[in-house]
């Protein structure tokens, strides 16, 4: 097995220069005297593309040379992020860049950092996407990406008096240096018309268009392929309607069919049910599965064949049209009988949940199902009499009067379904497919979440990395098990004030930046205490902000007690519909313009809400955290991967025992994670006790009084009522436990502000968390994937 592509350790800080001037030159245009940081940053791109085209091709190569199986990750999202330093680090010439650009009198982190995100996610299902891409590649398995090129990705997120605005997101506004347009590779999707004997004749059709990315993995060894699809008319331009003076309906078609590739739904949890969803659903999956049988027909020929050399991933319900549409594809366009066709199909689905938020779990109606996807519908139907008559015994049905049930239809069209953690692949079992999993007991398995430990770590966080480097050599970067090596010194007092350095020069980096940013001045010497990801009340943000207000009003009371500083950091997103979400932001706000303009408090609590939270923020703000905040309520966080992130980093979580925050505590040691509140079967137990929030106010001043502070003005007085839905909801309904996990929280907080205290314990803790936490690589996630669910193989 020899790599497909060997970065030549020839290529210099001299070439890299040459490259640069070559590209601003010739593909530019420009000269150095009036170049943009703009144009240098583009020709940056373009040289270090160059050098991942080779391999790509070389790659590319290999696979067929091999005729290897390939994995096919469908996703709705991919929320990569940058990926010019992404490139430069996996290749290893982000010091000869350095170099070759400060050489032209430029500043090399102006330049890097020009790009514009692509934020083509919403959270943590898209960016596990994107983690996955990079280790397929990283590993040297033949894969591809297939997702849906948005011209506008999630939202840019700004506050007015405190509320969240949304801007439309524009990252296509500038070329997207990453990207290859492929004219050959189109595809005409239908839509609508009648179905009718095993056959479909749409009504309208738009053209699905190629855009393809290269996925370059550690050490440059492999390139796999993201597809993007962009949808584009039949028709490009209405001739006679424009002669006819009927500019707009000249424009319409293209305008139309632009419009499925348009935009990315900023929803993450709850499902949107709208025709345009679906369509953008059939439309990306429908192309991808063309695509895909074309590629496998000219390396393989027999379709029934397929589940050997294809393994397509369902990443959730979003693409599980999946299996209809291969049915369709085998039996109405290649012949093969009905039951055969369903067999290949699922010998060749495997479908990934990620959240049991019956809210988010999509149930499309038939009414529109039928109109939009009149044969699909049919073929449903089918699979579901078949099931039914396989397990006359079962109640379950993938179609129920009036609604199509997308989960159902995925985990009885795919040979594996996978939770993302222990915890929840468990509640999946005894939850949303307890009967299934009765009627198909092998048929679920747990692939634990992971993160790629290249951007996460060692791109994001060089001191870090280069100190473990220093210690262990390099291997923990496609190994980061490898970094268990380090627990003996974990003991040497050198090891941890070079620890605690790294950390305290990431957090004065952040402070710099949050000020220039922001005008907000913060002490690095505080605890840094971060939560950072989408708003959802699942998630707590409130719960958080109560304890910000309870230890406000703490140290009024005693303001000369021995208080541990801190800064509580928030970042988020909330859906544009989710108003309760977007109120909790507000309030946030609201308690940070009181508490940081407090004399008595402000050198020992301040609150900070950083707006347009994205992956490049992330990538700044945890390697220069202290304390993550993964208090979500038990059962609801199907695993997260943040958590993942910030323990490989050095921040100390305190958390509840769920998702992958059970797996993080075992591995890192319950003694180095700050444990707090009910367990999922707590959780169903207090839900069934009337009153259970009053009772848990009642019991506990210290809530009562922040919950009063949010009632009575305190944050804002100029409205006194404003929260008084928060209040009223969290001393009453308060689904998510906020109340009556708010005691066990504050115990807990108080014990990281002991431990914090005690800064070489800190970093001893904090040093274990990244010694013991390279489980939580995507490589080893890939590795379980391939083994449980893909039976796929590296190539180099
Ligand atoms: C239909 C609207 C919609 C869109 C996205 C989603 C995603 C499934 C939500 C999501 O991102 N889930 C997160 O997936 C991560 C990766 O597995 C997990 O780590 C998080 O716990 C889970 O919330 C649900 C519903």
């Amino acid at each position: 097995k020899v790599d497909a592509m060997t970065v030549s350790t020839t290529f210099t800080t001299q070439d890299m220069r040459a490259a640069i001037l070559h590209h601003l030159t010739y593909t530019m245009g420009k000269d150095a005297d009036h170049a943009t940081t703009y144009d240098w940053r583009m020709a940056l791109s373009f040289a270090v593309r160059d050098r991942i085209v080779d391999g790509w091709f070389a790659s590319t190569r290999k696979s067929y040379e091999a005729g290897a199986k390939r994995v096919y990750y469908l996703s709705m999202e991919f929320l990569i992020g940058r990926l010019l330093q992404d490139g430069l680090v996996n290749l290893r010439l982000l010091d000869d860049a350095c170099e070759a650009l400060t050489a032209l009198g430029l500043d090399p982190w102006q330049v890097i950092s020009n790009e514009p995100d692509a934020a083509l996610g919403n959270g943590g299902l898209g960016r596990l996407a994107a983690c996955f891409l990079e280790s397929l590649s990283s590993l040297g398995v033949p894969a591809h990406g297939y997702g849906i090129r948005y011209e506008h990705g999630l939202f840019r997120q700004s506050f007015v008096d405190g509320r969240q605005v949304e801007l439309p997101e524009t990252w296509l506004q500038q070329h997207h240096a990453w990207e290859f347009e492929r004219p050959e590779a189109r595809y005409r999707i239908g839509f609508g018309g009648d179905a009718r004997d095993a056959g479909w004749d749409p009504a309208e059709a738009v053209i699905a268009a190629a855009y393809d990315t290269p996925i370059v993995g550690w050490q440059g060894r492999w390139a796999n392929t993201l597809r993007l699809w962009a949808a584009k008319p039949v028709e490009a331009f209405d001739l006679d309607s424009f002669n006819r003076g009927d500019f707009v309906g000249a424009a319409t078609p293209e305008a139309m069919a632009r419009t499925i590739s348009r935009v990315l739904y900023p929803d993450d949890t709850t499902e949107i049910g709208k025709e345009l969803r679906l369509k953008q659903e059939y439309f990306f999956t429908a192309a991808s599965l063309a695509d895909i049988l074309r590629r496998f027909e000219m390396e393989h020929g027999d379709l029934r064949k397929l589940p050997e050399k294809v393994a397509i991933q369902l990443n959730d319900t979003h693409p599980a049209i999946a299996g209809p549409e291969l049915v369709r594809l085998l039996h109405d366009d290649n012949g093969i009988p009905f039951d055969e066709a369903m067999d290949l199909a699922r010998s060749t689905l495997g479908y990934t949940n990620h959240t049991l938020l019956p809210e988010a779990l999509e149930r499309w109606s038939d009414h529109l199902f039928g109109r939009l996807l009149p044969r699909h519908l049919e073929i449903i139907d089918r699979i579901d009499q078949a099931h039914r008559a396989t397990y006359p015994s079962s109640s379950v049905t993938i179609r129920e009067p009036g609604v199509v049930k997308m989960g159902e239809l995925s985990f009885v069209m795919a040979h594996r379904v996978n939770g993302v953690s222990a915890l929840h692949t468990e509640l999946m079992k005894s939850t949303v497919f307890k009967e299934l999993n009765a009627l198909h007991p092998d048929r679920i398995v747990n692939e634990t979440n992971g993160v790629t430990p290249r951007r996460w770590l060692l791109s994001s966080n060089p001191r870090l990395a280069s100190l473990i480097t220093e210690r262990i050599g390099e291997d923990w970067v496609g190994d980061l098990e490898q970094l268990s090596r380090l627990e003996e010194h974990v003991g040497d007092a050198g090891f941890l004030s070079a620890y605690a350095e790294a950390k305290r020069a990431n957090k004065a980096d952040l402070a710099a930046w949050i000020e220039a940013e922001h005008g907000i001045a913060l002490d690095p010497a505080m605890m840094f205490d971060v939560q950072i990801k989408r708003l959802h009340e699942y998630k707590r943000q409130h719960l958080n902000i109560l304890e910000a207000i309870a230890l406000w009003q703490a140290i009024r009371a005693a303001p000369d007690a021995d208080w541990t500083p801190r800064v509580k950091i928030f970042a988020g997103k909330a859906a544009p519909g989710y108003h309760f979400a977007k109120d909790i932001i507000r309030l946030i706000n609201d308690v940070a313009e009181v508490v940081n303009a407090d004399p008595v408090t402000r050198d020992k609590l301040k609150i900070v809400f950083l707006p347009n939270y994205n992956v490049t923020l992330a990538e700044r703000l945890i390697p220069a955290s202290d304390l993550s905040e993964q208090i979500s309520t038990a059962g609801k966080e199907a695993s997260g991967t943040g958590n993942m992130k910030f323990a490989l980093n050095g921040a100390l979580t305190i958390g509840t025992l769920d998702g992958a925050n059970v797996e993080i505590r075992e591995r890192v040691g319950e003694e180095n994670f700050f444990l707090f509140g009910m367990t999922a079967d707590e959780v169903v137990a207090r839900r069934k006790i009337k009153d259970h929030a009053a009772k848990a106010i009642a019991v506990d001043p210290r809530l009562a009084a922040a919950l009063a502070a949010v009632r009575d003005g305190t944050f804002c007085a100029e409205e006194p009522d404003r929260y008084a839905h928060i209040v009223q909801n969290l001393s009453g309904p308060d689904y998510f436990l906020v109340s009556s996990d708010f005691t066990d929280y504050w115990r807990a907080q108080r014990e990281v502000d002991a431990a914090y205290r005690d800064a070489d314990g800190w970093t001893r803790m904090a040093a274990r968390n990244t010694v013991r936490s390279g489980w939580f690589s995507s490589d080893r996630t890939i590795r379980g994937y391939m083994a449980d669910v893909w039976g796929a193989e590296p190539v180099i």
